[in-house]
C-alpha cells in the first residue's frame, strides 16, 4: 500500500468510483485520464437525486449523495450547457431539455437571438468520505449552437461547435473532442490534483 512520503503518514487513494448513470462520460474520463494516472477508476450507476441549484451546488450535493453509497473514494459529474442569450439556461437542466426537444430543438430555441455563443461546462465534485471535504475540479469550453451536424450518439455533441473549429464536437473523432472538450480541462485539473498529492 502506498503512502505519502512528505507530513502526516497517510493512505494513498487507490480507487476511485466514479458514480454515473452515462455510460459515455466514463468512457470520455477513462480515455482523458490515460493510464498514467495514479488510481483506478471503476463506475458505478447509482440512481442519484439531482437537486437544484448554481452548478457547484448541485455537484456537491450529487457527491455527499454518492459517498452515502460508495464506502471510499468518489467522484461524480454535473455538466451543464449554457446559452448567453437565455442568461445560462439551460445549464444543468439541459437533460431535461435535450429529451424533450433533440438538439434541433436546443439550436430553434436560439432562433430569435442573434448571439448563439454557449458554454459547455463540466464540474466534477469528488471526496474521499462521506465525512470528508468535497474539492471541485471545473473545465468550460465556449462554443456556438449549431444546427445540429454529426452523429447522434450522444447528447448536445451535434449542435456544440467550440469556438475556433469548423466542426461540431460530434463530427469530431472521440480522440479531437477529448483533446479539446469541457471534460478534458476538468478531468486533468483533477488527475493534476492527484499527481500533485504523490509528490
Ligand atoms: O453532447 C454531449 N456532450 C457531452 O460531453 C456531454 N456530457 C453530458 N452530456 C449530456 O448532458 C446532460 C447532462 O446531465 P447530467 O450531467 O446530469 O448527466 P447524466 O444524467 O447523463 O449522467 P449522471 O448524472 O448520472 O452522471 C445529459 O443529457 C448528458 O447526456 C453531454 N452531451
Ligand atoms: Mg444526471
Amino acid at each position: 500500500m502506498a503512502y505519502r512520503s512528505s507530513g502526516t503518514l497517510r493512505k494513498m487513494v487507490q480507487q476511485v468510483v466514479f458514480v454515473t448513470g452515462n455510460a459515455r462520460k466514463f468512457e470520455e474520463m477513462t480515455q482523458i485520464l490515460g493510464p498514467d494516472v495514479p488510481f483506478k477508476l471503476t463506475s458505478q450507476n447509482i440512481d442519484l437525486p439531482e437537486l437544484q441549484g448554481d452548478i457547484i451546488e448541485i455537484s456537491k450535493k450529487k457527491c455527499r449523495e454518492a459517498s452515502k453509497f460508495v464506502k471510499g473514494p468518489v467522484v461524480v459529474e454535473d455538466t451543464c450547457l449554457c446559452f448567453k442569450s437565455l442568461g445560462d439556461l439551460p445549464g444543468p437542466y439541459v437533460k431535461w431539455f435535450l429529451a424533450k426537444l433533440g438538439p434541433e430543438g436546443l439550436y430553434k430555441l436560439l432562433e430569435a437571438w442573434e448571439d448563439k455563443s454557449a458554454t459547455a461546462v463540466c464540474t466534477l465534485a469528488y471526496t474521499e468520505g462521506e465525512d470528508k471535504e468535497i474539492l471541485i475540479f471545473q473545465g468550460i469550453t465556449e462554443g456556438v449552437i449549431v444546427d445540429p451536424r454529426g452523429p447522434r450518439d450522444f447528447g448536445w455533441d451535434p449542435c456544440f461547435q467550440p469556438v475556433g473549429y469548423s466542426q461540431t464536437h460530434a463530427e469530431m473523432t472521440r480522440e479531437e473532442k477529448n483533446a479539446i472538450s469541457h471534460r478534458k480541462k476538468a478531468v486533468l485539473a483533477m488527475r493534476d490534483y492527484f499527481l500533485s498529492k504523490q509528490s
